[in-house]
């Protein structure tokens, strides 16, 4: 059931709160899909020998990875080996939760600063458009700073399904920063120890169906903080991609069984920005709910950002090394100003246009 401020009945308008400005409203509808993301099959990653002194599959299917993390920062895969039933398990639970009622979702209540948990039409604090979404959210890894506590225990299975899941995403996230630290020619491992102990932070998210869609996002336009994203998503479609600063953008085909891979700003910041660093958004739809399965794979707060290798005639993309804690809170503390820089000069505008006389009342 949708919260108060998102409930709506046929004749309902969307709430000011959620009203976005032009230029962030939806470009392309959530369910005009697009075949630019490349959907990558990992079937035979771990082959290293070639056929008759030929190309090993590895070989083949590491170019393509690194040729979508280079172009967009975001793609799919399939046949990555994670059990299908694990997956579909995971979205009923899920959708189960956000079904039962509300008081039961708000004993995982995440208000007042609470380390994971539930929350509703979000938006981090001090920003000034709500997100048409619900979420919840849990911390589960390193496993010795799991707090059960915090994770949802309804529905009944919810908790090993959950378990299990985040033990085979992490492995999956693995399997992919191997394939860019090679790329880097680097050792394999370069990545996953530059995060030194791998964070691991679910973020399940509910959208659901909304009055007036074509004026509000599900989740507004951001790049994940982190190394790696993997998002599993139901059918319904509203994941967009824009490579060009939000001029155009493409709505991803959602593939049953598939995850989007995403790379966050800690990827592209240790690559020395050779390979992107996602920019995209959710947006909703009048006709269905959607949920979304958002698994971050971040370094621990203390490990060190700085770009792992710089190549012969490049600079850095960093001025100066920082911890991850340090460039996260940089960075939400950027978009809130940025934010609320838009709506100061959005009212300033507002208030202009409402004392400008209609009529010159000098003649
Ligand atoms: O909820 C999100 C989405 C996302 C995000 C990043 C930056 C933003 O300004 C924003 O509004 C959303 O990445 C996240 C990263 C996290 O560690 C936790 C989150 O809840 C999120
Ligand atoms: O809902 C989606 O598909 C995207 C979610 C997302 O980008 C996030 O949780 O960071
Ligand atoms: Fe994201």
């Amino acid at each position: 059931m949708a919260p108060a401020s998102m409930k709506w009945d046929e004749n309902s308008l969307l709430e000011k709160g959620f009203l976005r400005d032009e230029d962030e409203r939806p470009k392309v509808p959530y369910n005009q899909f697009s075949n630019e993301i490349p959907v990558i099959s990992l079937e035979g990653i771990d082959d290293v020998e070639g056929s008759g002194g030929g190309r090993s599959r590895r070989a083949e299917i590491c170019e393509k990875i690194v040729k979508a993390f280079e172009d967009w920062g975001i793609f799919q895969v399939v046949d990555h080996g994670v059990d299908a039933k694990l997956l579909s398990e995971m979205k009923r639970l899920a959708r189960e939760f956000f079904l039962m009622p509300e008081e039961e979702k708000l004993k995982f209540d995440m208000a007042g600063g609470k380390k994971g948990g539930f929350l509703v039409s979000s938006h981090l604090k001090g920003e000034t458009v709500q997100n048409w979404r619900e979420f919840v959210t849990y911390f589960s890894y390193p496993i010795k700073a799991r707090d059960y506590s915090r994770w949802p225990n309804k529905p009944n299975e919810w908790r090993s399904v959950t378990e299990e899941y985040s033990e085979k995403s992490m492995g999956l996230a693995c399997k992919l920063l191997e394939v860019l630290s090679e790329a880097m020619g680097l050792e394999k491992e370069a990545l996953t120890k530059a995060c030194v102990d791998m964070d691991q932070k679910v973020v399940v998210n509910y959208y659901p169906k909304c009055p007036q869609p074509d004026l509000t996002l599900g989740l507004k336009r951001h790049t994940d903080p982190g190394t790696i994203t993997l998002v599993l998503q139901d059918l319904v479609g509203g994941l967009q991609a824009t490579r060009d600063g939000g001029k155009s953008w493409i709505t991803v085909e959602p593939i049953e069984g598939a995850f989007v891979v995403n790379l966050g700003d800690h990827g592209h910041y240790l690559s020395n920005g050779r390979f992107k660093n996602a920019d995209h958004q959710a947006v909703v739809n009048s006709s269905t709910s959607r949920l979304s399965i958002a698994t971050f794979q971040n370094p621990a707060p203390e490990a060190i950002v700085y770009p792992l290798k710089i190549n012969e005639g490049e600079k850095s993309i960093m001025e100066e090394a920082m911890t991850f804690m340090d460039m996260y809170k940089k960075k939400m503390s950027g978009d809130l100003e940025l934010a609320r820089l838009k709506k100061l000069a959005k009212d300033k505008k507002d208030n202009l246009e409402k004392v400008k006389p209609t009529k010159n009342i000098f003649v």
